[in-house]
């Protein structure tokens, strides 16, 4: 694994030492599987580190550009190929996964299989790494690690085993191969892909930078970032070369042109490695080009990258924000921005907006939608009463309940705002002899005069946040301590004043209704539905304990209390609505997820299964 990689092929990573010279890895239980002639042959290599890099390498260990991506000599069939059906030819020793026939990939130094897991039913990638017994012992730290590793963006390690000279492990599987080949088969990517995939490659490295020590994944690059075509997830694998930065680290390792100078030297280098790989996937995903592919070897790309030489393709870089934002990623060390820096980056920032999703004839009961532009898997669903809520007071309990970043206050309070004057406009031009001042919201974009900010004369707002919270797939979005991240609610649709289409991802996650007997104890109920709509621990003491200064102790004291008790307890609107909205078993839905830490909350209530999605 960690470091084992090094060049034969443009693409393929490198370590050192390199004291191997033609290993062949012959793959075994050929006779299984109908496959005799995996050959995987290493070239002779001799590479080191710094100067002696440069002088001892040989362009002919290393071809440019290789469309050889994978160290394979000749194989049978190819990847992805069914031999004829699919049947199982191996099991785990403990009968958990089941390895197919099928290949899903073969890269230098892997050969990845289909699998079954048998327990849970999902399909998963059965990874084969020829290795000594010894190595394999020796990568105790690096398991320890991938097993730490849980997030969305991430390809999650299950587990791993060494048999027949053969370190085995299996990851989750991913459906629609790396980052390159998706390059290369959209031929360029449009902005908002390249955004897309951006924040979710650096949501991966938020999480990895984020661990105490920091997790460093030293091998990031477009073909180890792969990807799940039907949601268009990006999670970041091959996390075979993560380690703990145990103060600085020295091993030489990567790919050459997405390693960063400090990584050849000997100073050491820490996770800004990985922001300087980032950096040139960026540069990728814009041109569609590999990095320093003028150069026809190694050693030629090390002369660049220590003369400080950026690659030609960076000159194809039109727009302005991302070139800054590549420039930065490729700069100095300590000038380079981290993880979270980049995801702040204007190029990356989203920018909200607020649509009309439906109205009533009266044009009085709204339902709106925070909409995040092109961060499809962020918005907010919302009613709004024109005649009792003003856009202040919306917005500030949203962000009071953590439901929207304070950042955005002003933009969407004015957003809300547009709205209100467009139908205010259109009810105008429909009747003209509708009284104007009917219309409480402001005609210049800033706040009413009449309006305060804060809570208006007739009392508490009338619950205006639609709390329900669903997945495709019945679970509840795992949370991590990173931005805040909303799911879909709409698929694509117009907006019914602009006429504008709005971009965003056609599914609903949902958590089924559940009915609570009268005896249930509050602690639970509250717990629930504080989980269920991504609140803490602590949110669900809060509640709790208000309820229980009321004498509320069971669901049936909760169910036997009247609209005016409900007003007494202290809770905010928000509480009150959904705790009403489980109360009756409706659906819940909570359309947004909070960052958070704590991981009792955000253990799923549907089989402990975490949504893999953003
Ligand atoms: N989790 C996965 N789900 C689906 N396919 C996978 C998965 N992991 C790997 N593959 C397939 O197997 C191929 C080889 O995997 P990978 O590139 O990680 O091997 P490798 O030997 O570490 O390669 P390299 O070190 O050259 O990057 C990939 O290109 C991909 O097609």
């Amino acid at each position: 694994m960690a470091d084992h990689h090094h060049p034969e092929n443009n693409g393929s990573p490198l370590s050192t030492p390199f004291e191997e010279e033609h290993i062949q890895y012959q793959n075994g239980n050929s006779a299984d599987i109908n496959n005799t002639d995996l050959v995987y042959q290493r070239v002779n290599t001799d590479f080191s580190v710094g100067a002696d890099l440069y002088t001892r390498m040989h362009s002919d260990v290393y071809p440019h550009h290789a469309d050889t991506q994978y160290n394979v000599n000749s194989y049978s069939q190819p990847p992805n190929e069914i031999v004829d059906r699919e049947v199982v030819i191996e099991e785990s020793p403990n009968l958990r996964y089941a390895k197919l026939n099928t290949i899903l990939g073969k890269g230098a130094y892997k050969v990845v299989y289909k699998a079954i897991d048998r327990e849970e039913g999902y399909e998963v990638a059965w990874n084969c790494f020829q290795t000594t017994r010894a190595e394999f012992n020796d990568l105790s730290q690096e398991i320890k690690i991938l097993k730490q590793v849980r997030h969305p963006n991430i390809i999650n390690f299950h587990d791993c085993w060494y048999k027949d000279a053969e370190f085995i492990f299996v990851t989750e599987l991913m459906t629609s191969g790396t980052l390159r080949e998706y390059i290369r088969k959209l031929s360029l990517p449009n902005m908002k892909i390249v955004k897309r995939w951006s924040r979710q490659i650096l949501k991966g490295l938020i999480y990895l930078h984020s661990h105490n020590p920091p997790i460093i994944h030293r091998d990031i690059k477009c073909d180890n970032i792969f990807i799940n075509g039907a949601h268009g997830e990006v999670k970041i694998g091959d996390m075979g070369t993560a380690k703990m930065k145990l103060g600085k680290k020295y091993t030489v390792i990567g790919t050459p042109e997405f390693m960063a100078p400090e990584m050849y030297e000997e100073k050491g280098y820490n996770e800004k490695v990985d922001i300087y790989a980032f950096g040139m996937c960026l540069l990728e995903m814009v041109t569609g080009e590999y990095p320093y592919g003028e150069c026809k070897n190694a050693a030629q790309i090390y002369k660049k990258v220590s003369q400080g030489t950026k690659p030609e393709s960076l000159k194809k870089v039109q727009d302005s924000e991302v070139l800054d934002l590549i420039n930065n990623c490729l700069a100095a060390e300590n000038e380079r921005f981290t993880a979270q820096q980049i995801m702040d980056h204007p190029f990356l920032t989203v920018e909200p907006e607020v649509v009309l999703i439906k109205a009533d004839d009266n044009k009085t009961q709204l339902t709106l939608q925070v909409v995040f532009k092109g961060m499809d898997k962020l918005s907010v669903k919302f009613e709004f009463n024109v005649e009792r809520d003003t856009a202040e007071e919306v917005v500030n309990e949203m962000i009071e309940e953590q439901v929207l970043p304070e950042k955005y206050q002003q933009l969407i309070t004015h957003e809300i705002n547009r709205i209100l004057r467009d139908i205010s406009k259109q009810s105008n031009e429909d009747d003209p002899n509708k009284e104007e001042h009917k219309t409480p919201w402001p005609s210049h974009g800033g706040m009413s005069p009449h309006l305060t900010p804060h809570k208006s004369s007739h009392g508490p707002s009338p619950s205006p946040i639609n709390l329900e919270r669903d997945s495709p797939n019945g679970t509840i979005t795992q949370s991590y301590p990173v931005q805040p991240t909303i799911m879909p609610t709409e698929s694509p649709r117009k907006n019914s004043i602009s006429g504008q289409p709005h971009d965003w991802s056609d599914y609903e996650d949902t958590i089924p209704a559940k009915e609570y007997p009268d005896k249930t104890p509050i602690n639970q109920f509250v717990c629930d539905v504080a989980i269920a709509i991504n609140r803490d621990v602590d949110k669900a003491n809060d509640w709790s304990e208000k309820l229980k200064s009321q004498d509320v102790m069971t669901v049936g004291d909760l169910r036997a209390l009247t609209n005016e008790d409900w007003t007494q307890i202290g809770l905010t609107v928000f509480a009150i609505r959904v705790l009403k909205n489980a109360l009756h078993g409706k659906t819940l839905r909570s359309p947004y997820i909070i960052p958070r830490t704590n991981s009792a909350a955000s253990t799923s209530t549907s089989g402990g299964e975490e949504n893999p999605q953003e």
